[in-house]
């Protein structure tokens, strides 16, 4: 027999609290999409990958559509570094020559890809990949980028502009986790594709297919706590901010937090409800994120709703 102390039952009443304090958001997120972009820099450990996994399908079980959209730029800069290939990034963006696109291809789509939606399916059969080629999931076209006002080439780059999410809402149908790789097909002038593939920023493709899905939640991962006023100074990390005010910082950021910020001011934009970037480095950050009244990390919100 053992007996029950009262820090016992103080810890199981604040259990509860937690678990009712997610009923609200829960009650309001089921049923919709939620877009999950997975960076490759958050993707640190084994336990961390596993409890990203948990949190998924946890989303999944109370009613909500996880959409995966994952990155895996470290992993991909693994591979050129064991090819002997160089990785260069401009506007935190990666010149991709045809040799690199072969190696982002295998790695986001048969490497990065295949182990996350392992990991979902150590839970049970919910996660199926694709790429932007499959089902003619994403449409590209080349860009550059403009750094100190000068346009600069990228390579084999590209950015959405188009989605077909019929791919993804079959898959949500039947019951089904898609986990999703960025790599996109080029679409030329004439509306074709031209048969090349192009590299896609997973921030800015996860960003494109949240808005595509109608999803009320972009949340991303990433390897800081969120958003830093001034980088890198730890105090001045910001827990909201409105697009309004965000799109006013755009020009004074750096490196990866350009493309994330950009993504997050597309989604608001477009009709997601709430962007926000959190850590991934913190086992569970994301259900923290969606299902607690305060949030964690960095929530942007669009102009004129209350934080
Ligand atoms: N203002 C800022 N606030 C937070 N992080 C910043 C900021 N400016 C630049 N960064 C950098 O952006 C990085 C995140 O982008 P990135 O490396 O592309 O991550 P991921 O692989 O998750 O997409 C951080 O690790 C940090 O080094
Ligand atoms: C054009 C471009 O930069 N593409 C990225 C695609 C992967 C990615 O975005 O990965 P993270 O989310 O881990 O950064 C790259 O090649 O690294």
């Amino acid at each position: 027999m053992s007996t029950a102390t009262q820090q016992d039952q103080a810890a199981a009443q604040d259990k509860a609290a937690t678990l009712i304090e997610a009923l609200p958001w829960i009650q309001r997120f089921a049923g919709s999409t939620i877009v999950i972009k997975y960076g490759g820099n958050a993707m640190i450990n084994d336990e961390l990958r596993q409890a990203f996994a948990e949190d998924i399908v946890f989303l999944h079980h109370v009613g909500v559509h996880p959409v995966v959209v994952h990155g895996g730029g470290p992993q991909i800069s693994a591979l050129l570094d064991r090819l002997g290939i160089e990785s260069e990034f401009k506007g935190g963006l990666r010149v991709t020559t045809p040799e690199a696109m072969d190696a982002v291809r295998m790695v986001l789509t048969g490497q990065v890809g295949r182990e996350l939606v392992g990991l979902v399916n150590s839970h049970g059969p919910y996660a199926v990949g694709l790429s932007g080629e499959d089902g003619g999931l994403l449409q590209a076209v080349r860009t550059g980028t403009v750094i100190d006002g000068e346009e600069v080439d990228l390579g084999l780059v590209g950015e959405v502009v188009g989605v077909n999410p019929g791919a993804i809402l079959d898959l949500i149908e039947a019951g089904r986790i898609p986990v999703i790789s960025t790599v996109a097909p080029e679409i030329g002038a004439d509306g074709n594709p031209t048969g090349q593939v192009l590299n896609v920023n997973a921030d800015t493709a996860a960003a494109a297919l949240a808005v595509a899905l109608g999803a009320c939640r972009l949340v991303v991962l990433t390897d800081v706590e969120g958003l830093y006023a001034n980088w890198p100074d730890k105090s001045s990390l910001i827990s909201a901010l409105t697009a309004g005010e965000l799109r006013e910082m755009l020009p004074s950021l750096e490196s990866g937090m350009i493309p994330k910020m950009e993504a997050c001011l597309a989604a608001v934009d477009g009709g997601v409800d709430r962007a926000a970037v959190v850590d991934g480095r913190m086992a569970h950050s994301m259900l923290l994120e969606v299902f607690t009244t305060a949030g964690i990390g960095t929530q942007i919100i669009p102009d004129g709703a209350e934080a």
